[in-house]
């Protein structure tokens, strides 16, 4: 909380060895119901169904009230299907409202990225898909660099999502203490279009607030094309010119998010 994450994401599955994976468990089933995350987006990851803690993880987070459910090694469509089937069935039976679980799928093979435009378009439920890297570069035979050997799988799982309207959300950076390998990172993703990434350090929060902020120059920007576009349809013009740069719809549209956007952060105005 002292750090303000946008979520708080609790993990069941490869951060817990197998001989904690009950104790880690019932510890965030007790976590969610306390009343200090009742005001911040609670996740969860949870196990793959195919293992022995999938579904005793799903039983657990979906009564406590996680906000969302992140799936984590989703290959196809018939993994949400199968989860969405289970949780329906764990909000009906704790009289908790059906639809209101959300779900995050994290795709982390070659046949996840190959199938994820059917993964992101698969379910309501969904609000992201997340590319997950070390398992993805495993699948691969490859090793995590500097970002080529994810060049297919990004584009690829940011336009499943954009197609869907869902958001993305780029891979974790390991190394907590390269600072500027992290930003040249979160450079490429964030003009690349992704919503954000996931994050493993609280340092590495505020680093990626600050990024995502709009500068101080865009923001004016934005409002001086907001200002000219008032100005335009007051007298009637589609297009208008500011400084002998065309301004018409998208570009307006643009201008709108980044004021969205500098509100967002509580950066700037
Ligand atoms: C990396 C490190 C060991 C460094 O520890 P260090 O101790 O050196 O860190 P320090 O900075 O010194 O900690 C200063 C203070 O912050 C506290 N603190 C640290 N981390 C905190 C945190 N996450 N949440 C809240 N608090 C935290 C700490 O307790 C201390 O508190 P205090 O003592 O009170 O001062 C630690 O961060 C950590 O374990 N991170 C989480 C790792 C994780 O989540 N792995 C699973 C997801 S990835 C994966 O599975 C791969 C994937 O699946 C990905 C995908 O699916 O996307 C794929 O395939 O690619
Ligand atoms: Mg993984």
């Amino acid at each position: 909380f002292i750090y303000r994450p946008d979520s708080i994401m609790f993990d069941l599955e490869d951060a817990v060895s197998l001989r904690e994976k009950d104790t880690a468990r019932i510890l965030v089933f007790h976590a969610l119901s306390h009343p200090m995350y009742r005001d911040i987006e609670t996740v969860v990851r949870i196990n793959p169904l195919s293992t022995p803690f999938g579904l005793k993880d799903l039983e657990a987070v979906v009564r406590a009230g996680a906000d969302v459910v992140r799936l984590p090694k989703t290959d196809t469509p018939d993994d949400i299907f199968e989860l969405e089937a289970h949780i329906e069935r764990i909000e009906k039976a704790c009289g908790r409202e059906v639809g209101s679980t959300k779900v995050m799928a994290a795709i982390e093979s070659a046949i996840g990225v190959i199938n994820a435009v059917a993964i992101a378009r698969c379910s309501p439920r969904l609000i992201g898909i997340a590319l997950a890297a070390f398992d993805y570069v495993m699948d691969m035979q490859t090793e995590r660099g500097d970002g080529t050997e994810l060049f297919y799988a990004r584009c690829a799982v940011l336009h499943a999502a954009r197609a869907a309207g869902i958001d993305a959300f780029d891979v974790v950076y390991s190394d907590i203490n390269d600072e500027a390998g992290f930003l040249r990172e979160v450079e490429l993703i964030r003009k690349m279009g992704f919503n954000g990434k996931s994050l493993i350090n609280p340092r590495q929060i505020e680093l990626l607030h600050n990024a995502y902020a709009p500068t101080q120059e865009d923001v004016d920007y934005a409002h001086r094309v907001i200002a000219a576009a008032e100005e335009g349809e007051r007298n009637g013009l589609g297009v208008i010119s500011l400084n002998g740069k065309m301004i018409d719809g998208p570009i307006i549209n643009h201008a709108q998010v980044v004021l969205e956007r500098a509100s967002a952060s509580g950066i700037r105005r």
